[in-house]
């Protein structure tokens, strides 16, 4: 099915918002053969123009069969640099493990020759761990390339979650941190979390959802609204370019 493209704009009365450009497909199979191919066309393009490209992934249960098909794309991986956008505080191979996530889903068939950079290391405490991986990113040569999100019901994306610990800073459009720690109920472990600057000012940013109880709650978060309440907001209205969102029933 041909993706139907709608410019939605995200509303908030102060200042303008940036377009949002809807991609939606009839199933998830063909929503991920489509990202995949998106995604290995930004990557191809950032290595013509600069010979390296760098893409950072969300964790979570919906980018499995999308990392699936990306792993296929005839990509000169061994000049990717694949990243996180968040992550869990455990080592990679702990079951909720983005990093472990990502080795088993991504980094395998052609997308095995990609470089891998972590976000967990074996610090003393997360801010000291989150001190460590925003070395790693800023190392990279920023601006990312590509940056995908992902979104839960709660209306968080990356680690920004309602009545996190570190939400004000982590969505500071003038953050001056590349990765912070926070911890929030429903979280979890506490998290590791690329910020919001890091994010909005990547090259090609997508968010991918799916099923209609997320499509429900983006279309919440694009109503008027405290960011705080749905940090997902702090993306719709901070994104420097459109944002591509990516959804299937
Ligand atoms: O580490 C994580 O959990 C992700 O980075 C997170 O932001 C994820 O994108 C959402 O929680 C959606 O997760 P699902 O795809 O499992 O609904």
């Amino acid at each position: 099915m041909k993706a139907t493209k709608g410019v939605m704009k995200a509303t908030e009365a102060e200042r303008p918002t940036p377009a949002i450009n809807r991609n939606d497909f009839a199933n998830g199979a063909e929503l991920a053969k489509a990202l995949a191919g998106t995604v290995a066309g930004a990557l191809a393009e950032a290595i013509a123009a600069r010979g390296k490209a760098t893409l950072a992934v969300s964790g979570g249960s919906t980018p499995k069969r999308f990392f699936e098909a990306l792993s296929q794309q005839p990509v000169d991986w061994d000049r990717v640099t694949i990243t996180l956008i968040d992550e869990r505080l455990v080592p990679a191979d702990h079951e909720r493990s983005n990093h472990r996530l990502a080795s088993e889903y991504l980094l395998t068939h052609l997308a095995a020759k990609a470089r891998f950079v972590p976000l967990y290391s074996d610090a003393a405490d997360a801010d000291q761990a989150a001190r460590t991986a925003a070395a790693r990113i800023d190392g990279l040569g920023l601006p990312l390339d590509v940056a995908i999100l992902g979104m839960g019901t709660d209306g968080h994306t990356a680690s920004f979650f309602p009545n996190g610990s570190t939400l004000d800073l982590a969505t500071d459009p003038a953050c001056p941190h590349s990765v912070i720690a926070i911890e929030a109920p429903g979280a979890g472990e506490p998290r590791l979390t690329l910020t919001l600057p890091r994010i909005v000012e990547a090259g090609l940013l997508l968010l991918h959802i799916e099923g209609a109880e997320k499509q429900a709650v983006l279309e919440k978060a694009l109503e008027p609204g405290p960011a705080d309440d749905m940090p997902v907001r702090a993306v719709l209205r901070g994104a420097r370019k459109p944002l591509e969102i990516y959804w299937a029933p």
